[in-house]
């Protein structure tokens, strides 16, 4: 990681965005196919959409005499946006954090590409390719926008400590090619613009798109968006539609836990409803919003749009 201060090279300042407001569209469409390159390097992804890639068996989370998870099954498909819904307390960031190694699961198990992630500590979850966002934003308030999104890139280095700290030529490429990922990513999402600003300078909705930013630094196979869209108005609900949708045509898989139904039936292609920890409803859209469980679920939840 380049210490803070150090230096990474960050266009001066309007410089990335002037040059982009000068480009004729046929520029900027190369531009964006070149940007999208960079952000999803592993291109073979896309390949194969379709399969499962996360698998969740029987997944049961206690806390003490609670059971926030009971016994919940579900798949994702590569290549699919699937929303995990449900009332407040259904249990959806527990499954989150059992997936990501938050929590130990009570029982049941979770597969990555046909493997169990067993009692993997959370980076090495990281590693084999989840990542996620949270509810409440966790940034490092001090670092600029484009240190934070260098971060996630140090969880895929490959030079050792002593590399790192002697400087060798491998740390000193990978340093540099961290640096050129975390800016294309941050025009991916839409804020190179503030690249040098100290991310507790940024506008809630762009500190919202940095955790997506860093999150997609580790090169993830699955990202988790909890929440991403808690605080937006109509408008940013609509980009944020937009950008999700770019994410997964990028050749990523996305899980989305989401209270706003109008953002979730929206942009997903798969649902999975849980109330008091179970698994009440999985389908398309259209079936989950006709299902009477899941209107039943959501009754007496006024601020959830169901129609
Ligand atoms: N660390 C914990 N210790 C004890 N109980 C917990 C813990 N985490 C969650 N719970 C409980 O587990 C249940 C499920 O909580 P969870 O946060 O997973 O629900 P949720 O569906 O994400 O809700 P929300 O939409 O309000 O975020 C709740 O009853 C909650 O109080």
């Amino acid at each position: 990681m380049t210490a803070p201060g150090n230096g990474p090279e960050v266009p001066a300042e309007g410089g990335l965005v002037a040059e982009l407001q000068q480009m004729t569209a046929e520029e900027l469409a190369e531009h964006e196919a070149e940007v999208a390159e960079v952000v999803a390097p592993e291109r073979e992804i896309a390949v194969d959409v379709g399969e499962t890639l996360l698998e969740i068996e029987d997944l049961t989370v206690r806390f003490g005499g609670l059971t926030a998870l009971d016994s919940v099954s579900f798949g994702i498909r590569r290549g699919d946006i699937l929303g995990l819904i449900g009332p407040n307390g259904a249990g959806k960031t527990t499954c989150f954090n059992a997936m990501t190694g938050v929590y130990r699961p009570t029982s049941g198990k979770v597969l990555l590409e046909g493997k169990p992630l067993g009692k993997l500590a959370k980076h090495n979850i990281t590693r084999r390719g989840i990542a996620r966002t949270f509810q409440n934003i966790r940034l490092f308030g001090e670092m600029t926008a484009l240190e934070n999104v260098v971060v996630g890139t140090d969880a895929r280095h490959k030079t050792s400590v002593m590399g790192a700290l002697i400087r060798s030529p491998r740390h000193h490429k990978e340093e540099r090619a961290a640096i050129e990922r975390a800016m294309a990513l941050l025009d991916f999402v839409g804020i190179a613009d503030r690249a040098a600003d100290k991310a507790r300078n940024l506008p809630y909705g762009y500190q919202r798109r940095l955790e997506i930013a860093r999150a997609l630094a580790t090169e993830p196979k699955l990202l988790c968006l909890d929440e991403p869209a808690a605080g937006f108005n109509p408008i940013e609900k609509e980009q944020l539609m937009g950008l999700i949708r770019k994410i997964r045509d990028d050749g990523y898989t996305v899980l989305l836990i989401e209270h706003d139904m109008k953002l979730v039936m929206g942009v997903t292609d798969r649902i999975v409803v849980l109330e008091f920890g179970k698994k009440i409803a999985e389908g398309v859209p259209a079936e989950i919003r006709d299902d009477p469980a899941v209107v039943a679920a959501y009754l007496g939840v006024p601020d959830d749009d169901l129609a």
